[in-house]
C-alpha cells in the first residue's frame, strides 16, 4: 500500500512537472467511458458526464475560444451554475494555458465588476439567465475587448455555447504550461474586508487531491457529493477539481441549496460521502423538511466557518454519522483536517478541527513574534512554509502590501490571519480570525466559543459575538442572535442566554448585551462578517433589546 508521504511525492511530481498539462492531467488520461460527474437536475433527473464527453467538447470549446485570441495566460471567467458546460468551460480554458476566474452566481454587478475588471479578462461564459448581469451598467462598465458566450440560444451578438461547439473540431494539442503556471485566480470570500485575488498554479491540485484523498476519503466506490459552490474555494477545490484530478466521480446538483432537495439527493442517489459548509448542517438541523429514513451517509466533512458543537449529536443521531471539521483557506486549500481516511484518521476531540494533513506542518505563534506559542496557549496559525513541500500560495495578485502582511520577512511562515490553540497532540482548536479577537481585562476571548454555547439553545439559529469598547475593561461582549420563529424574545431568554454563556463557557464572557436580529450580515458565500456588526454598532444603527 502506498503511504500518505509517497502518495504526496507522487503527485507533486505529476502536477508540479515543468511538462504538466491541465488538460490532459484533470481529464484527457482518465478512462473515456469512466463518468466523471452525476449531473442532478432540480426534479432529480440525472445523466451521466464521461471524461471521453468531457475531452470531445472541451476540446471544440478550447478551438472557439482560440478564434477569439485567447491564450496561454489569458483570464476567462465563468458566471455559471453546477453544470456540464461549466466544466466544459473550464477544461477548455485549461486547455489553452489559460486562467479561470470563477464568478460565484449570486453576484450582482458590482462584485463581477471588482473580478474581471483590471486582470484583462477576455472571456465571459455566462449562463442564460445571468446574462443581464453583464450588460453595460455604472457598476460594470462596458469593455469592448471582452467577449461573452452565454448557455441558452444566441442572443444579441453573443454566441451561444451549443453553437460554438457544434461549429469547431477539437483543438489539436492542449497546451503544456507546466505545473507553476497559474490555471484559477479566485477571489477569497471578502469576511475581513475586500476580497484578495490568489492566483492557483496547477502545483496546487497536487495539495487539492491529498485533502479529497486523505481529509474526504473520497473513494472510487462512494457517490460523492460536496455540495459547496464552485464560485468559491472549497466548492471548486474539491467539487470540481479534485475529482477530476483523481478520476473519481462527483454528484453536481445544478440548483441553489434547499434543505428539502438536499434531502431528496442525499436520499435518492444514496450519497455515501457528502461534504459542506456547517451553514448547510445548521440549516438542515433547523429546516421543517422531513428527514429521509434511507440515508447511506458513511462520511461527512465541514469546512470554511466553525462548526459549533450544537452539530455534531444532532449529525450523529439524525445522519448516522459524525460531522468532521476541516480547515482550510483560498490560499492553501485544506491544511488541517480531522481526516476520514483510515490511514490517517485519529481520535476526534471535541472542539478541534482536526490536525495537519501530511505536507502541511502547521504552528501556532505567539502574537509578537515568529515563536511557537506552545501548548494550550492562544497564537496565530501559522504555515511553516519550510517544511511544508504542499505550501504553493506565493501571494496574492497584484497585491505586494497585502502579500506582505501575510508572510514573514524570511518567507518562512504564511500567517493565515487566524488565532486558534495547539494541544500536545497537534489537535488545533479555532479561536477566531485576528480582527475577531475579543480583548476584555486582559482576556483573549474567540467569539467562536461564546457563539457555540450560544447556537446550543433550543431557541436559537445562530449567533455572531463582536467586542465593544469598553472604559473599564478594554472590550465586552455583544452577541447578535437569530432566533427559531417559535421563540420569544425579551428579558427572560436575554438572561436565559448569558447564563447558557456563563455556565457553558465562562463566567466573565457573557455577552452585556443581545440584539435579537432576523439576519446576519454574510459574504455571498455565506460566511459571517462580524466587521460590519461592529460598524452597526459604532454607527449606534444596532440597539440592544436589552441589557
Ligand atoms: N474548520 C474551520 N473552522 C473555523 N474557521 C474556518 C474553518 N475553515 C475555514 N475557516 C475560516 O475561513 C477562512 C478562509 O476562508 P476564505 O479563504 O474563503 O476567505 P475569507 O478568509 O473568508 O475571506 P477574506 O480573506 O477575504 O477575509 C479561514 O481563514 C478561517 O477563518
Amino acid at each position: 500500500m502506498t503511504s500518505p508521504e509517497q502518495h504526496m511525492a507522487d503527485l507533486l511530481a505529476i502536477f508540479g512537472s515543468p511538462a504538466a498539462c491541465t488538460a490532459e492531467l484533470l481529464c484527457d488520461r482518465h478512462p473515456a467511458d469512466a463518468v466523471a460527474f452525476t449531473l442532478v437536475e432540480p426534479d432529480l433527473t440525472a445523466r451521466h458526464l464521461t471524461f471521453g464527453e468531457l475531452t470531445e467538447s472541451s476540446g471544440r470549446m478550447a478551438s472557439a475560444l482560440a478564434d477569439l485570441g485567447v491564450g496561454p495566460g489569458d483570464r476567462v471567467a465563468t458566471l455559471m451554475g453546477k453544470s456540464a458546460e461549466l466544466v466544459i468551460a473550464l477544461l477548455a480554458i485549461w486547455r489553452l494555458g489559460a486562467v479561470h476566474v470563477p464568478l460565484f452566481t449570486a453576484f450582482a454587478p458590482p462584485a463581477i465588476g471588482v473580478r474581471i475588471t483590471g486582470n484583462g479578462t477576455k472571456v465571459v461564459f455566462v449562463d442564460a439567465d445571468q446574462r443581464a448581469k453583464l450588460d453595460p451598467s455604472p457598476a460594470f462598465p462596458a469593455d469592448a475587448g471582452r467577449r461573452i458566450i452565454t448557455t441558452g440560444p444566441a442572443d444579441d451578438g453573443t454566441p451561444a455555447f451549443a453553437d460554438l461547439i457544434a461549429a469547431h473540431p477539437p483543438l489539436e494539442r492542449a497546451v503544456v504550461a507546466g505545473g507553476d503556471a497559474p490555471v484559477i485566480e479566485l477571489f477569497t470570500s471578502g469576511t475581513t474586508g475586500s476580497p484578495k485575488g490568489v492566483p492557483v498554479p496547477l502545483r496546487a491540485v497536487a495539495a487539492f487531491a491529498m485533502y479529497q484523498e486523505y481529509g474526504l476519503d473520497h473513494r472510487p466506490s462512494d457517490v460523492f457529493w460536496n455540495a459547496a459552490d464552485p464560485g468559491w474555494a472549497y466548492g471548486l477545490y474539491f467539487s470540481l477539481v479534485a475529482p477530476l484530478a483523481l478520476g473519481r466521480t462527483a454528484v453536481l446538483v445544478h440548483s441553489g441549496f434547499s434543505p428539502a432537495l438536499t434531502w431528496s439527493v442525499l436520499s435518492r442517489f444514496a450519497v455515501t460521502n457528502f461534504a459542506a459548509g456547517p451553514t448547510v448542517y445548521r440549516a438542515l438541523r433547523h429546516a421543517d423538511a422531513p428527514v429521509p429514513e434511507n440515508l447511506r451517509l458513511r462520511h461527512c466533512s465541514s469546512a470554511g466557518e466553525p462548526l459549533t458543537q450544537d452539530v455534531i449529536p444532532w449529525a450523529e443521531r439524525t445522519l448516522g454519522v459524525p460531522v468532521l471539521d476541516h480547515y482550510g483557506q483560498t490560499e492553501l486549500g485544506m491544511a488541517v483536517a480531522n481526516a476520514w481516511h483510515p490511514d490517517l484518521r485519529g481520535e476526534v476531540r471535541p472542539g478541534s478541527m482536526g490536525r495537519a494533513l501530511p505536507g502541511w506542518t502547521v504552528e501556532i505563534l505567539r502574537p509578537d513574534g515568529d515563536i511557537p506559542a506552545g501548548t494550550g496557549v492562544t497564537g496565530r496559525v501559522s504555515v511553516d512554509c519550510a517544511h511544508s513541500p504542499l505550501m504553493w500560495f506565493t501571494g496574492y495578485q497584484d497585491a505586494e502590501d497585502r502579500t506582505a502582511e501575510r508572510f514573514s520577512p524570511d518567507r518562512r511562515w504564511y500567517y493565515t490571519g487566524d488565532v486558534a490553540t495547539k494541544d500536545e497532540d497537534g489537535y488545533l482548536f479555532f479561536a477566531a480570525r485576528d480582527d475577531d479577537v475579543i480583548l476584555m481585562g486582559g482576556y483573549r476571548i474567540g467569539p467562536f466559543d461564546v457563539e457555540s454555547v450560544l447556537a446550543a439553545h433550543e431557541a436559537v439559529v445562530e449567533a455572531a459575538v463582536v467586542g465593544v469598547p469598553d472604559e473599564l475593561r478594554g472590550e465586552v461582549l455583544v452577541a447578535f442572535v437569530v432566533l427559531r420563529p417559535t421563540a420569544r424574545p425579551g428579558d427572560e431568554l436575554v438572561a436565559e442566554l448569558q447564563q447558557a454563556v456563563k455556565t457553558g463557557f465562562a463566567a466573565h464572557a457573557y455577552p452585556r448585551a443581545i440584539h435579537f436580529v432576523p439576519e446576519l450580515p454574510k459574504t455571498p458565500s455565506g460566511k459571517t462578517q462580524r466587521f460590519l456588526l461592529r460598524q452597526r454598532l459604532q454607527a449606534g444603527s444596532a440597539r440592544p433589546t436589552t441589557h
